[in-house]
């Protein structure tokens, strides 16, 4: 049973999705070069133009489902109107070790001239070099002239990593690779000041341990799974753990070892959920993947029980017999290409009801005989920067799929 929700709050990957936050890829793209790819984490160089047709086409999928999508970009410049948001998202671009006292005084005084829709640009397009006309200073001149004085944030384009809600709260992360640190102090910002959220509980800060919202699935109300690998550390799962269990927002978090590759950076790259006991899942893990549970006992976090297969770990935890499996592709190899493009990465925006690219044909045929409705969208520029449905989207609210509060 669901409750339709009124408040921004979501206990599960598959209850009804109301409301999204997404950002639609912008001059941030643009900044990709064959120098700079590897380290902004992209594997190729996007055609910006269509990648935003293909992005326009996911936002519309979700607007004919009944979704309200909300742009990062747009919250961020509303945000900005703030004066203790425009300082401190001043101050993060700011604290880069590279700048030096000179040129930090220079780019302080540009930032702050700048009105808050100007401003929300540079926050995410970076500054070239040569567009600081005003800059000075040893280390600006020394600067190779290719590079950026604040670098740009093309990741923004997956909402998922950089803030995730569980129960009425959100969770701002701690991400863990250079080029992606910044984007938290826009969704903290955001957050904190914007008129649509202030007031908001928080469970986890970007000061914290590394925590990516990838890496969280919301398994079932009370359950929430933390992968551990490429990007959360065991620490952050811990931290998460302490959080959202001393504060009453699940009664079981797993801690899901995953292999420490680009290929499965978080878990939702190797599996996502599709029904209320359903998953999608990249065989090629499936044997080997593990959890442990964590609960809260007294006052502290207990370690519950040896780690054990994750299937068996994670249905006894949800309360259930068992949890359905749909393999990614056919083969292995078939497997490996489709979980490679985020064949695995769907965004259930309701029960049997999941968001996928179109190009991972035979996974999607695998979901649609198991009873899945696959809502299909072009990938083919998005998918440059390896992340799928599920990554480009952080839910702000889904109807609640706990029928009493501790149901499960
Ligand atoms: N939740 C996800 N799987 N996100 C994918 C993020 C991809 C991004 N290029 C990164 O390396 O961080």
């Amino acid at each position: 049973m669901t409750t339709v929700s009124t408040v921004d709050a979501a206990d599960s990957e598959v209850g009804r999705l109301r409301t999204v936050m997404l950002h639609r890829p912008g001059p941030e793209l643009k900044r990709l070069t064959p120098r700079n790819n590897d380290k902004l984490l992209f594997d190729g160089i996007p055609w910006v133009g269509r990648a935003q047709d293909e992005h326009d086409a996911f936002a519309d999928t979700l607007r004919g489902h009944g979704v309200e999508v909300l742009y990062l970009a747009e919250l961020l410049a509303q945000t900005l109107a703030d004066e203790a948001a425009r300082y401190e998202c001043i101050e993060a671009a700011l604290a880069d070790p590279r700048h030096g006292d000179t040129l930090r005084g220079v780019l302080r005084s540009h930032l702050g001239g700048l009105q808050p829709d100007d401003l929300a640009q540079v926050l995410m397009a970076g500054l070239a070099h040569d567009e600081l006309r005003t800059g000075r200073g040893l280390a600006f001149e020394l600067m190779d002239r290719h590079d950026f004085v604040i670098d740009p944030l093309p990741n923004l384009l997956f909402t998922r990593d950089s803030s995730v809600r569980i129960g009425d709260h959100v969770a701002v992360t701690s991400l863990a690779m250079a080029a992606r640190r910044r984007e938290t102090s826009l969704t903290s910002a955001i957050y904190r000041h914007h008129p649509r959220f202030a007031g908001g509980k928080t469970v986890y800060g970007p000061e914290l341990e590394n925590l990516e919202g990838g890496d969280v699935l919301l398994l079932a109300p009370g359950v929430v799974a933390v992968g551990t690998g490429e990007r959360t550390t065991p620490a952050g799962v811990e931290r998460l753990a302490r959080n959202v269990l001393g504060a009453g927002l699940a009664h079981t978090v797993l801690a899901v070892p995953i292999a420490q590759d680009r290929a499965t950076m978080h878990l939702d790259t190797v599996l996502t959920m599709v029904d209320e006991d359903a998953i999608v899942m990249y065989p090629n893990v499936a044997d080997e993947l593990t959890a442990v549970g964590l609960r809260w006992s007294g006052d502290d976090l207990v370690i519950d029980g040896e780690p054990a297969p994750f299937v068996e770990v994670a249905a006894a935890a949800m309360g259930i017999d068992a949890l359905r499996i749909v393999e990614t592709g056919l083969d292995p190899v078939t497997a490996e290409r489709e979980q490679w493009d985020d064949g695995n990465n769907t965004l259930a925006i309701g029960p049997r009801l999941a968001v996928a690219y179109e190009r991972n044909t035979e996974t999607n045929a695998r979901l649609e005989d198991a009873g899945i409705e696959v809502l299909r969208i072009p990938g083919s520029e998005l998918g440059s920067g390896r992340g799928g449905p599920r990554c480009m989207s952080c839910p702000i609210r889904r109807d609640s799929l706990a029928a009493l509060p501790g149901a499960r």
